[in-house]
């Protein structure tokens, strides 16, 4: 979908230039941004700074045959600040790396920054700086998020505890959804039964993805979480990680996972159960998280005069049970892993 013509070569220095004209805000937190050897900043007395990176590699995060670069900036940028909200803090700073093939031009990197930048714009996060590079093949995107929080203020992976309650924000399967209906080379087999609003929500929620970021301040501030991690691999493994780093086990309620009308008609139309989309699906980049049992209420009241959509899955078990599904009718059984793996689980999830 980006143009594949190299029609408007790129040149490095002006293409920073416009850049940094149309994208750089000046913030008193930032002493330098764009223009030097490295951006300085300075963070507020006694906060902790919370630093993630990700990177997208043509081929394994996106396929520019059914994206848009617009689309490529926009889902960068979530990746980043959902990982930051899974932290409960406040993103602030960002340096964007790229290397970019011949087969791209000038407009495409513009279409990329303007999808960054509109989600980062949301959030008040300030451009600071980054690196380019041609590449030979593929695009590579790599963004670094500075956050801050209140010292001794975060969530943390390792803070659940058996009993509490486990929760998710949103509704799950959405994007691997959306990602197989932009994918799958046989549209005879999935079009008909699906709705073109259902369709169009889940290709939506694939390429425009939400970061909770206010959840996660709100979480973090009000200390209801004793845990939190965001889903970008998929439940089945990123509650795996929380069980980890806590060591813990857990049930999950298999009729308790929040599934949209439009994945649930997907499921419906390709005679599947939502809960498998549910589990193995990533990148809806909802925040999992867990509270202690006597906060449950607390957190589902302030949850509903806030407006954000929580929904409890299950709780945490001591860690000799491991994770168990639990069935309506009371059966445990072993949760399988079938999240994203790099190195193992491509074709399985764009097929
Ligand atoms: N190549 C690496 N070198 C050092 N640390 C790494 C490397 N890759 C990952 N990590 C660290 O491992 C931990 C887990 O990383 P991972 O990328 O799985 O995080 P995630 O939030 O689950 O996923 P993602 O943000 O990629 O969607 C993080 O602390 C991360 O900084
Ligand atoms: C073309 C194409 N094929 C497959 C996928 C699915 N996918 C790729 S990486 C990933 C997990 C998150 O990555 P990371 O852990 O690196 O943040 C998922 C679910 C996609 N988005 N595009
Ligand atoms: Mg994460």
């Amino acid at each position: 979908m980006a143009s594949r013509k190299a029609t408007q070569p790129i040149h490095e220095f002006p293409l920073i230039r416009q850049l940094q004209r149309r994208y750089e805000r000046r913030s008193p937190l930032v002493r330098k941004g764009i223009g030097d050897d490295a951006a300085v900043v300075s963070i507020p007395a006694g906060d902790w700074a919370v630093l993630t990176t990700d990177l997208l590699t043509e081929g394994i995060h996106f396929d520019l045959r059914t994206t848009t670069p617009m689309s490529i900036g926009h889902r960068a940028a979530m990746a980043n600040l959902s990982d930051v909200a899974a932290m409960g803090a406040t993103p602030r700073f960002l340096l964007v790396s790229l290397a970019i093939p011949p087969t791209l031009r000038a407009d495409d990197i513009h279409a990329l920054y303007r999808g960054l930048m509109s989600a980062c714009g949301q959030h008040q996060v300030h451009l600071i700086g980054g690196d380019t590079s041609a590449s030979r093949q593929g695009l590579f995107l790599s963004l670094t998020l500075f956050g801050t929080t209140p010292k001794n203020r975060v969530l943390f992976r390792s803070g659940a505890r058996s009993g509490d309650g486990i929760y998710v924000t949103g509704t799950l399967g959405d994007s691997l959804a959306g990602l197989r209906l932009l994918t799958n080379r046989r549209p005879s087999q999935q079009g008909t039964a699906l709705k073109k609003k259902a369709r169009d929500f889940l290709i939506d929620r694939h390429r425009h993805p939400t970061a909770r970021v206010q959840e996660g301040l709100w979480l973090n501030r009000t200390q209801l979480a004793t845990a939190a991690i965001d889903l970008s691999d998929g439940l089945s493994g990123d509650l795996r990680h929380v069980c980890e780093e806590s060591q813990v086990g857990a049930d999950i309620a298999l009729a308790t996972l929040p599934i949209s009308p439009a994945c649930r008609a997907y499921a419906d139309a390709h005679k599947i159960d939502p809960a498998t989309l549910a589990l193995a699906g990533g990148e809806d980049y909802e925040l999992l998280f867990t509270v202690a049992a006597d906060d449950e209420q607390k957190l589902e009241r302030q949850a509903r005069s806030r407006g954000f959509l929580v929904t409890k899955i299950g709780r945490i078990r001591p860690r000799r049970f491991g994770l168990q599904s639990l069935a309506s009718d009371g059966t445990r059984t072993p949760l399988p892993i079938t999240s994203y793996r790099h190195f193992t689980s491509r074709m399985k999830h764009s097929g």
